[in-house]
């Protein structure tokens, strides 16, 4: 029997998310190999009490794990893709993209049932960027507050009154096996998810690992999955977005080969906001069609924000 060696950050989300992976991938290796995880701590962990903002830059959650990567002190890496950036480090390369979990974002508040019944002027815990701008734009009144740390240390906040109310990915909620925390799951047509939320990105270096380990690894990837992962994650990259943009992207799949792509770029403050969408269609899709759809999406607000779009490549 062989080991499997899986990288992973020590949250409790992303070890409930390695683990998944890790049993996965002892099914359908049964016999040939065992996963084993790897915990380590990323510099986007050590941050807590710093802005993530200023120490700034792409990859924070990842750099760590690429590095043991690269030096083949692992196998395999288990990342949210919302946290992956849209360069790869050379030689490494998504190998799987596992079945979408719930892409919303969720409402959460020990005092009130939803967004639109907080009070006026309610204080709302968020430190990104994204749910800030989509909130303000929706609520201007609200005062928003930084929230740092991972969904526990961020419940506790809330417990402790430093917000009336936060926003924390489904996703997250339902991986913890906590998903009662959600007062209102918000409809994604108005508060657009962000790029890859809910999806798990399985990376690797491919010419260091088996035939087996590949196939196990096509097998565990779900196509849907795949596809919303390659329109997004195109278009956040014609629009040179990192962790500190406002940008929103969600493959909408809205009947038998009938897809649509919506992004948005919202001001911090909450306006002015540009969004663009574009449908596909077709009974013969190629991946190739769903990066084109995504190039596209993301020009169209390029197009029509000219140069007002707010801080793009820092
Ligand atoms: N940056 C933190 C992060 N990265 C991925 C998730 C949730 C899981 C997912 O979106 O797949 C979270 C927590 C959150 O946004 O509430």
């Amino acid at each position: 029997m062989k080991t499997l060696r899986i990288g992973t950050r020590q949250s409790p989300l992303a070890l409930a998310q390695s683990n998944w992976v890790a049993q996965q991938l002892n099914t359908l290796l049964a016999g040939s190999y065992i996963c084993e995880l790897v915990g380590m701590t990323t510099s986007g962990d050590q941050l807590q009490d710093r802005s993530l903002l200023e120490a700034g830059g792409k990859g924070l959650f990842t750099k760590e794990l690429d590095i043991a990567l690269e030096s083949d002190d692992v196998d395999l890496l288990v990342h949210s893709l919302k946290d992956v950036p849209v360069m790869l480090p050379p030689g490494q390369r998504i190998l799987a993209y596992p079945k979408r979990e719930d892409p919303r974002d969720a409402f959460v508040s020990l005092k009130y049932k939803s967004l639109d019944e907080l009070p006026e002027g309610a204080t709302l815990g968020t430190s990104s960027l994204r749910r800030r701008a989509q909130a303000l734009a929706l609520r201007p009144d609200l005062k928003v507050v930084e929230f740092r740390g991972n969904v526990q240390t961020r419940l506790s906040k809330l417990q402790a009154g430093v917000a009336d109310a936060t926003f924390l990915a489904s996703a997250g909620l339902n991986r913890l096996n906590v998903p009662e925390h959600a007062c209102e799951l918000l409809n994604p047509t108005d508060f657009l998810p962000a790029v890859g939320q809910g999806i798990l990105a399985i990376a690797g270096m491919p010419d260091r690992l088996e035939e087996k380990v590949l196939q196990a690894l096509v097998e565990l990837s779900d196509l849907e999955t795949e596809r919303a992962a390659t329109a997004e994650r195109a278009a956040l990259a014609a629009l040179d977005g990192s962790c500190r943009t406002p940008i929103a992207a969600h493959l909408f799949h809205e009947g038998a080969g009938i897809y649509r792509l919506k992004a948005s770029v919202t001001h911090p403050d909450g306006a002015p906001s540009y969004e663009a969408e574009r449908t596909l269609h077709g009974s013969e899709l190629f991946l190739a069609d769903f990066m084109q759809l995504g190039q596209d999406v993301g020009q169209a607000i390029r197009d029509d924000a000219g140069d007002k779009l707010p801080h793009l490549d820092s």
